[in-house]
């Protein structure tokens, strides 16, 4: 589903590489925890499989596509089959929460009656049934990242990408955001996300891949946030 092989990045004017002779490979429906402390190179990896940007050198490939040779007009065919998530959540704050979720299906061109059926399908699915006239700031945290996991998820995309989904939420929230992501992945979505958050990562065992410095240092199955033996 995604594959590094020996990619480096090094950015413009930056003297060291964010990554460095990546390699790995991650299969359809895994869940895989990105970790490394900040600067390591995580956001860059992140970045690379939405091909917001580019290996220096090395190739990338994301369902079965080589990021590099992706002419740019197919790049929103393949960022269809991404969902993404991010800590700050990012919801239109003028939009209703279905208004939210519906609008990632217009903007893919679905049709009316599709959004009809598919949006309250999936409020349903993130717990969020009932509050699809709320606006995102009569929600709490919790129930805001549920919208932003609803309208990444609502076109069932291949592989999510999660960066930091907790980080601004407390333990317990947090708790229900892991076992949404984990509801999704078991239906077969590959989850790819970075996390700071050792607790989660404790009790998720799932694989943990870690960078430091751009530099794959750790690659395991059930993994906790801190190597252990
Ligand atoms: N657009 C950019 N231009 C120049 N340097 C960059 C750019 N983006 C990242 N870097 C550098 O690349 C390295 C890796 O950064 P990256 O954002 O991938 O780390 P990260 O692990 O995601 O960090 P964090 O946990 O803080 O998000 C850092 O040294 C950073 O300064």
């Amino acid at each position: 589903m995604i594959r590094f092989e020996n990619v480096s990045k090094t950015y413009p004017g930056q003297p060291r590489p964010a990554l460095e002779k990546l390699s790995l490979e991650i299969e359809k429906g895994e869940f895989v925890f990105l970790v490394g402390q900040s600067g390591s190179g995580k956001s860059t990896f992140m970045r690379m499989i939405l091909r917001e940007t580019r290996p220096t050198t090395g190739r990338v490939y994301v369902a079965g596509k080589e990021i590099n040779r992706l002419a740019n007009w197919k790049v929103p065919k393949l960022r269809r089959q991404l969902g993404t998530v991010f800590q700050d959540f990012r919801l239109l704050p003028n939009k209703t929460v279905s208004e939210n979720v519906a609008f990632a299906l217009q903007v893919i061109g679905k049709s009316r009656s599709e959004i009809r059926r598919v949006v309250p399908e999936t409020l349903e699915l993130v717990g969020l049934e009932g509050k699809g006239d709320r606006m995102p700031d009569e929600l709490s945290g919790g129930e805001q990242q549920r919208v932003a996991v609803a309208r990444a998820f609502v076109n069932r995309p291949m592989i999510l990408i999660a960066d930091e989904p907790t980080g601004n939420l407390d333990p317990a929230t947090s708790v229900g955001i892991m076992k949404l992501l984990d509801r999704i992945n078991r239906t077969g979505t590959t989850v790819v996300m970075a996390t700071h958050d050792a607790g989660i990562v404790d009790q998720m065992r799932k694989r943990v891949i870690e960078l430091a410095g751009g530099v794959l240092v750790r690659d395991q199955s059930r993994g906790a946030y801190d190597y252990e033996n």
